[in-house]
Formats: C-alpha cells, structure tokens, sequence
C-alpha cells in the first residue's frame, strides 16, 4: 500500500465579491486579485483536487457572498471545503445544500457548542472545525474575539466526534512566512483526528516539512498568499507533495 500523501487546498478567499488574501486574517489589509470564479477554475485546471473557499464577509459580519459562493461550488468539479460564516441551521443548511464535500465550522464551535456538537452529531464528516489560534488562544468572528484554549477545546471537540481540524496560526495567515509546525505537531499529538495545516505557507519546502508531518496527523495544507504571489505554482506543488 502506498503511504498517503499531504492533500493540497488552494485557497479563494471572498470579500465583496473578488478573490482577495488578508494579512493575519485582518479586516481592510486585503490585496485584490480579481473573479474568485476564475481564480477557483485555475485552480481546477492545474490540478488541485481540493479548493478551500472562504467567504470573508460573512465571517466578519460585512455582508455575505454565498450566491458567488455557492455559485462557485456548483462549477467546480473537485471537492469544495466552505468556510466563513456558518453558524446557525440556516447558513449551515444553505452551505451543504451547495454540493460541497465538507464545510469549516470556526466561531459555532466556540460561542454555541451545542449547536456545533449537534452539527457533528448529524453530518459527520461533512464537518470540520477551524482551530484559529493566537499563542494557544482560540479566536472567533472573523479572529477578532477570544475563544477560550486550544487544548481544552481540543479535547471536547474530539469527545463529541469531531472528524477533522483546520488549524491556523493567525499570526503565520497571510505572511509568507512559514507554516508554524510546532503548533501542528502539538495539536497532532493532542488528538488522533487528521488536521488540514493553514496559514504561512511561502514556498515549496515548507510543503516538504509539511508531508514529514504527515505520519502525525497532518493530512493537508491550505495554501493562499503564496500561490497568488506566484511563490511556485500549484503544478510545482502538486509535483513536491506527490513524491
Ligand atoms: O477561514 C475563515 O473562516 C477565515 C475567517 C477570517 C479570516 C480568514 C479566514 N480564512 C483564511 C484562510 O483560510 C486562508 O485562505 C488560509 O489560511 C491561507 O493562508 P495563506 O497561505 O497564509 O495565505
């Protein structure tokens, strides 16, 4: 049997309707790089077998985008991770209704845990919950509130069968400065589910440091900024993380 590899999930972040990347997740620190459709169909056409689209305004509170969102969703072909926003019956039923493979749970899981144990409890692997971590201090709303800590939240998500975390290091978000694989390998050695790393990815060998993780728990890496600074393309990268 072969050993798995590390899944890549290029990013599309939404805010007002075109693809943009923040730095540290901040709000008014966006850079514009156009139709989030288009960037989300070259992601596709290069290869990716993931995209993690996130709609940034409904996870601040500045709006929504979840016509393009869902729009998006229905053209791709590959499977969509949806993040941003999702925390009621509403937007939760509204993102899965839109064919994608799973979504990202973040302020939910912090501020109505019984919502979001109850969410697990019924979709199962259609959940994933965002681990967004200053220090070991979660943050919410768009990471401007606290959220209480990491491994004590850890340890009840997992109690409530939680199958999988994004974890970020908000600090790393944005900054092609490298992924922080401390935090990802404490958090591995915390839990036995698979963890998707995001957040600082800059270059081809912080791919290859991620899949050494990999025996650990890491199963993924989202990767932003650095693909549309053209850091390497999304080809180079497939090529790294399937040797
Ligand atoms: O995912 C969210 O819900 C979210 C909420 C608020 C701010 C940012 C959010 N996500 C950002 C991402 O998922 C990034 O696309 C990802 O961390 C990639 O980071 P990078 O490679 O450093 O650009």
């Amino acid at each position: 049997m072969t050993a798995p590899t590390l899944e890549l999930l290029p990013a599309v972040d939404v805010r007002d309707g075109q693809a943009v990347r923040l730095v540290h997740g901040v709000s008014g620190s966006e850079t514009s790089y156009g139709s989030p459709l288009d960037a989300a169909l070259a992601w596709q056409r290069s290869g990716a077998e993931w995209l993690h689209l996130v709609d940034l305004d409904a996870a601040f509170g500045t709006g929504d985008n979840r016509a393009l969102v869902a729009e998006i969703t229905r053209a791709m072909d590959i499977k969509v991770e949806l993040s941003g926003g999702i925390r009621d019956d509403a937007t939760l039923a509204a993102a899965l209704a839109t064919g994608c493979t799973r979504v990202n749970l973040g302020t939910a899981a912090l501020e109505t845990p019984e919502w979001a144990a109850k969410a697990i409890a019924e979709h199962g692997d259609r959940i994933a919950i965002g681990l967004d971590v200053r220090g070991t201090t979660l943050k919410g709303r768009g990471w401007t509130s606290e959220g209480g800590d990491l491994y004590e939240t850890l340890a009840r998500l997992d109690s409530e069968g939680c199958a999988r975390y994004v974890v970020t290091d908000i600090g790393k978000d944005g900054t092609l400065t490298g992924p922080n694989l401390e935090l990802l390998k404490n958090v591995c050695a915390a839990t036995d589910r698979p963890v998707v790393a995001s957040g600082g990815i800059s270059s081809l060998d912080d791919l290859r440091a991620l899949s050494e993780l990999v025996p650990l728990g890491v199963e993924g890496a989202i990767v932003g900024k650095a693909l549309y600074a053209k850091a390497f393309t999304l080809e180079e990268a497939l090529k790294v993380v399937s040797a």
